[in-house]
């Protein structure tokens, strides 16, 4: 087993997005440690010039760490819709631009399914992929992934959650993730194993991060 240094009892959430703040806030509620955004402690964006969700991730989750002198947890997290080669992929915030139009980057995905003639729920198929990097001061570093497949449905479905999730239907679901509560999305369950488990790309990223640190089950 590798030694990590202690999660708290500040750790910083090294991202920009409010709705993946909002989702980790509540993953790490029953957690004795204390959270601040990259935005409250005024940190600038890092450039993201990885290209996986992995490197992407550990940039952030570095530039961070060394910044605020505290643990870091960064997401990068991307819908692939596997008609289109895996697009948008990496590229997912930068395909809504800088005034994050995602009601623009659902429809340059559903245009790009129509030129291709997706149509039905096969040729549709689209996983949500996160990339989650806990990096210390120190340089150490822990990197876990998770993802969800599922399939594009148009029009888009709900106001919940935040990005691609009114056009993202999880296999096995009827609702879209723009239209379950925070709980059914991204809840975490203990199961009998003490082990994290979710319905979304993050939730099972968190999951692996959880058995990663504490291999013994949760800390109470
Ligand atoms: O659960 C999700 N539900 C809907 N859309 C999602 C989700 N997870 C990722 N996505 C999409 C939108 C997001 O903008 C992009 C990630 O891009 P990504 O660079 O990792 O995040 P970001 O730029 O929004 O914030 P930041 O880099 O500061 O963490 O993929
Ligand atoms: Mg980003």
């Amino acid at each position: 087993m590798i030694e990590l240094p202690p999660l708290g009892p500040r750790l910083v959430i090294a991202t920009h997005n409010a709705g993946k703040l909002a989702e980790f806030r509540e993953l790490l509620a029953a957690f004795p440690v204390e959270l601040v955004s990259a935005g409250e402690l005024g940190l600038a964006e890092p450039e993201e010039t990885g290209t996986t969700y992995a490197e992407n991730a550990r940039i952030k989750a570095e530039a961070a760490a060394i910044a605020s002198g505290l643990p870091a947890l960064a997401d990068d997290s991307g819908l692939a819709v596997e008609a289109l080669w895996g697009a948008p992929g990496i590229f997912s915030a930068r395909w809504a631009g800088p005034d994050k139009d995602f009601a623009g980057a659902m429809e340059r995905v559903e245009e790009d399914l129509q030129d291709r003639g997706a149509v039905t729920p096969d040729q549709r198929r689209a996983a949500f992929v996160a990339a989650l990097c806990l990096a210390w001061p120190s340089g150490e570093g822990l990197d876990v992934e998770g993802a969800v497949r599922g399939a594009i449905v148009w029009p888009p479905r709900g106001q919940l959650g935040f990005g691609y999730d009114p056009v993202f239907l999880p296999e096995g679901h009827h609702r879209t993730f723009g239209e379950m509560s925070s709980e059914e999305k991204h809840g975490v369950e203990w199961d009998w194993d003490g082990r994290a488990t979710g319905l979304s790309h993050r939730a099972r990223a968190f999951g692996e991060l959880m058995a990663a640190l504490f291999p013994e089950g949760p800390p109470r």
